[in-house]
């Protein structure tokens, strides 16, 4: 059973767009992801109680920020906003819009030390926010939201002003944002690599509406939703956890849905959650386990469904583990050299791709 923190039915109607969306929010990082206006912002706005127009109901806990009679007031609902333009009060220095949040807030919130630690921004505390640079000021922003006490972060685009490396700086730090400080995360972006790199859960919006919400790995998995999200090729998304180390040959041992993994060239700590990807192309399926192969990943898999692509290709729908999805692409030559059909079983070699780094 999900764990609904928020959850909201809201109507709004402009010019040229309708807003229609009902869904909820559950811990951890939700990426809100869709094309340029179907109403991602819009979402957020009436979220914060920003956009009067709005119509609908949104219940947060116990408590009802709107219904069709009532209404909170923005600076009543206990959401923080974090915008790609940082919006840092430009009269004050960094310790001094940290200790505006923190003054201002109306519940319980983090310590202020153990923000500025979270954030790494210690160095800065002195400076003014036009000395900072882009990547500085963001972590200063997130800072100054969380100081606010909020029990819901909103984040549009927070990253997108950012280059490659500011960006995978910061990213860590955002991951780690849910559990350390316990607040929800709904994050726009329209970057796939920040989706997958960050998000517990996608929620697709199109043309004002939610039309999918589940996990990342679901989603990245499903066909259906592969243009949607920005890739053309079959795929899978596991979530792993590191559970062993051997030294000795440099592997770190992985378990997951699909079963237990073996990766070289990586060093995390067991506990360690990782994310792979599993492209169609980078599996071979054998009838027998390999004796030798230099793939270190052979699982058993069922075939669950076959479809001709029309090119001599055929794409396979497997599952390894009993319930992880899999995807390859053979010939189909080697189809009926394997006798591929549902229920077969047989075995692939596979080689996950290592996506972002870990919590
Ligand atoms: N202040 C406004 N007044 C009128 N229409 C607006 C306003 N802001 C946005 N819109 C329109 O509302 C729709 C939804 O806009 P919104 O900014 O929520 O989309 P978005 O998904 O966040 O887009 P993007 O990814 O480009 O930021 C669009 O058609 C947009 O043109």
């Amino acid at each position: 059973m999900s764990e609904r923190l928020l959850t909201f039915d809201l109507r709004l109607r402009r010019r040229g767009f309708e807003l229609q969306a009902e869904g909820h929010l559950e811990p951890g990082i939700t990426a809100l992801f869709g094309p340029s206006g179907c109403g991602k912002t819009t979402l957020l706005r009436c979220l914060a109680g920003l956009e009067k127009a709005s119509e609908g109901v949104i219940r947060h806990g116990g408590s009802a920020w709107q219904t069709r009679s009532t209404r909170l007031p923005p600076h009543r609902r206990p959401v923080g906003l974090v915008f790609q333009d940082t919006r840092l009060f430009t009269h004050l220095s960094v310790a001094q819009n940290l200790e505006f949040a923190r003054r201002r807030r109306r519940a319980e919130g983090p310590d202020q030390q153990e923000v500025v630690e979270a954030l790494g921004v210690e160095g800065l505390l002195d400076r003014m926010p036009a000395a900072l640079s882009g990547g500085e000021a963001q972590r200063v922003a997130l800072g100054r939201a969380l100081l606010a006490g909020p029990r819901v972060l909103l984040m549009d685009e927070p990253l997108a002003a950012l280059d490659h490396d500011r960006r995978a700086r910061i990213m860590p730090l955002v991951r780690a944002i849910p559990e350390r400080f316990g607040v929800p995360l709904l994050y726009v972006t329209h970057t796939r690599d920040e989706v997958l790199a960050l998000a517990d859960r996608v929620m697709l919006m199109n043309r004002g509406e939610i039309v999918a919400h589940d996990t990342v790995a679901e989603m990245f998995s499903a066909p259906a939703f592969w243009p949607a999200l920005g890739g053309s090729e079959p795929t899978v998304v596991w979530d792993a956890r590191v559970v062993a180390r051997d030294n000795d040959w440099g592997l770190t041992a992985l378990a997951s849905d699909a079963g237990r993994l073996r990766l070289a060239g990586i060093s995390f700590n067991t506990g360690v959650r990782l994310r792979l990807l599993v492209a169609a192309r980078d599996v071979v399926l054998t009838l027998e386990p390999p004796l030798a192969s230099s793939a270190l990943n052979a699982l058993p898999v069922q075939v669950e469904s076959l479809e001709s692509r029309g090119n001599g290709l055929v794409l396979v729908r497997l599952t390894a583990g009993g319930r992880a999805p899999l995807w390859a692409e053979v010939s189909r030559q080697s189809a009926a050299a394997l006798r591929l059909a549902p229920g077969r079983r047989v075995h692939a070699l596979i080689r996950p791709q290592l996506l972002g780094g870990p919590d």
